[in-house]
């Protein structure tokens, strides 16, 4: 129930209005309850006990004129939509008023109850814009590119190309397997794309059934469907001129994928039930642990609307391609979750960071967090314990499960997922530590093998940081200089 307060003198008017905004109903339930007031100070009172969502505010008032007690009464009772009511059709008390900071202002007598209620309803539905709006931006402050963590090099390129990004206002499809972190990239690009705040608006489309998920996106009018008793915009209005992240954006159906793909066209939509045409200022942001393109040979994506996500495509290795991320990662979220339930696990022991670092972490960086919570909470001291940790042999080898990046190149692949085709360099990187551990750190062999001479093995060794014997492949490798 939302709280309107009245402040006139006018008392038989008062009584009118207080009846009228009483007798309407939301859902079978009183949709207002009214304050009233029939002076400046006894408005400003009431205005600090009820805390109303939206004032109605006569501007002639027997101690003081509304306009003046308008940021004096915003100062009581927040985010309150005051609404001027004046008997003077000029510009000047029109504009005084609007820079005073009233929401709106309307003229005595009174418009039909029906008008009236209009103003009342378009003042709460911005009070609720701007208050998420407001939500948004407090959790878009958080996540700045500091946050990516990742040194390796198919973290560091995909950092470069979130920096391309940014420039632009063009739609990208992110896409890796679930807990990659596809969410945080999509909210670094948002923040890294605007110099003052914006909302983020994200909506996970295989979450809600698709009638829901239409009105979800587009809005409704009222009345558009059973129970759609008011108006209520959708994810793309309220992203206003900043970000929709459409996740799991592979599991939409086809119906909205076209109304979709019209969208991003015209970049105009119109509410469910609506007629009048939106424009569409928000950027898109998609996200999908599916392969899209196998959807598409598979008619469950539309091609044209897959031709139109992937011209900007950043895709999220999984962690287990990048197991040098995993210590960074660790001291990390170590970090994130010791301030969420206030301990300080700080030490981990080097046994305890290599089980980490070769756990086969199908679920991500998601999975490494829920399981460092787990060992965070049960851990008795400041150090983290490998009991608490899942053990090597109780998780299944990498071959009995889905397919990595690394059997993909070194096995015959039997399932042809795109996403997990490893980049360039991280295939490069794969084979050099590949090598060395056949050859058990003898460079002069690993030179032969791969057909490389030493001094571009010492800088591929470098740049992939393979000198201190670190293996992506879980064996472990001595570096000889001298064989
Ligand atoms: N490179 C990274 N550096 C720091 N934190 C990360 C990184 N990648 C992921 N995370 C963290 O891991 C968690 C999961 O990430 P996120 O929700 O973005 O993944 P996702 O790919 O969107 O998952 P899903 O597909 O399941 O929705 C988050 O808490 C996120 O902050």
């Amino acid at each position: 129930m939302e709280t309107l307060l009245i402040v006139d003198d006018d008392v038989s008017l008062l009584e009118t209005l207080k009846m009228h905004f009483e007798e309407i109903e939301h859902d079978g339930q009183p949709r207002y309850q009214v304050a009233t007031a029939t002076s400046a100070a006894a408005g400003l009172r009431a205005a600090q006990e009820a805390m109303p969502s939206v004032v109605i505010l006569d501007m002639m008032l027997p101690d003081r004129t509304g306009l003046e007690i308008i940021e004096e009464m915003k100062g009581l009772c927040g985010d309150a939509r005051i609404i001027l009511v004046t008997a003077y059709h000029d510009m000047e008390t029109t504009i005084r008023a609007m820079k005073a900071g009233a929401f709106d202002y309307i003229h005595k007598p009174f418009p039909d109850p029906a008008a009236l209620d209009l103003v009342v309803e378009r003042a709460l539905e911005y009070r609720q814009l701007s208050r998420r709006a407001d939500e948004v931006n407090r959790e878009n402050a958080a996540v700045r590119l500091g946050d990516i963590v990742g040194t390796s090099p198919s973290m560091q390129q995909l950092v470069k190309e979130i920096g391309k990004v940014t420039g632009s206002a063009a739609t990208v499809l992110i896409t890796g397997e679930s807990g990659t972190g596809k969410e945080l990239i999509a909210r670094v690009i948002h923040n890294y794309s605007y110099d003052e705040p914006r909302p983020f608006i994200g909506i996970n489309c295989s979450a809600i059934v698709d009638t829901l998920l239409e009105s979800e996106l587009f809005g409704h009018e009222k009345g558009a469907f059973t129970g759609a008793t008011s108006g209520k915009p959708g994810k793309f209005e309220l992203a206003e001129d900043g970000t929709v992240f459409l996740d799991e954006i592979g599991d939409m159906s086809l119906m909205l994928q076209a109304k979709l793909l019209r969208v991003l066209q015209e970049r105009e939509f119109e509410r469910v039930g609506g007629v009048k045409r939106i424009k569409l200022r928000a950027r898109v942001i998609a996200a999908t642990h599916r392969n899209l393109a196998e959807e598409v040979e598979h008619v469950r994506f539309r091609e044209d609307l897959y031709q139109r996500l992937k011209v900007i495509t950043l895709l999220i290795p999984p962690l287990r391609v990048r197991r040098e991320d995993i210590p960074l990662l660790v001291k990390h979220l170590l970090e994130r979750i010791n301030e969420k339930v206030h301990k300080r696990v700080t030490r981990v022991p080097p046994e305890v960071m290599e089980r980490l670092t070769r756990l086969p972490w199908r679920g991500n960086v998601r999975e490494l967090e829920n399981v460092l919570t787990r060992a965070v909470v049960l851990a008795p001291g400041d150090v983290l314990r490998g009991d608490d940790l899942p053990s090597l042999d109780s998780t299944p080898p990498p071959e009995a499960g889905r397919p990595s990046a690394t059997n993909v190149m070194f096995t015959a692949p039997t399932v042809d997922d795109a996403s997990l085709i490893p980049t360039l360099d991280e295939a490069e990187r794969l084979l050099i530590a590949r090598a060395m551990a056949v050859t058990k750190g003898h460079k002069g062999r690993t030179c032969q093998i791969l057909g490389i001479s030493r001094p571009t093995l010492e800088r591929k060794l470098q740049k992939y940081n393979l000198s201190q014997g670190q293996n992506p492949l879980g064996h472990g490798f001595t570096v000889k200089d001298d064989p």
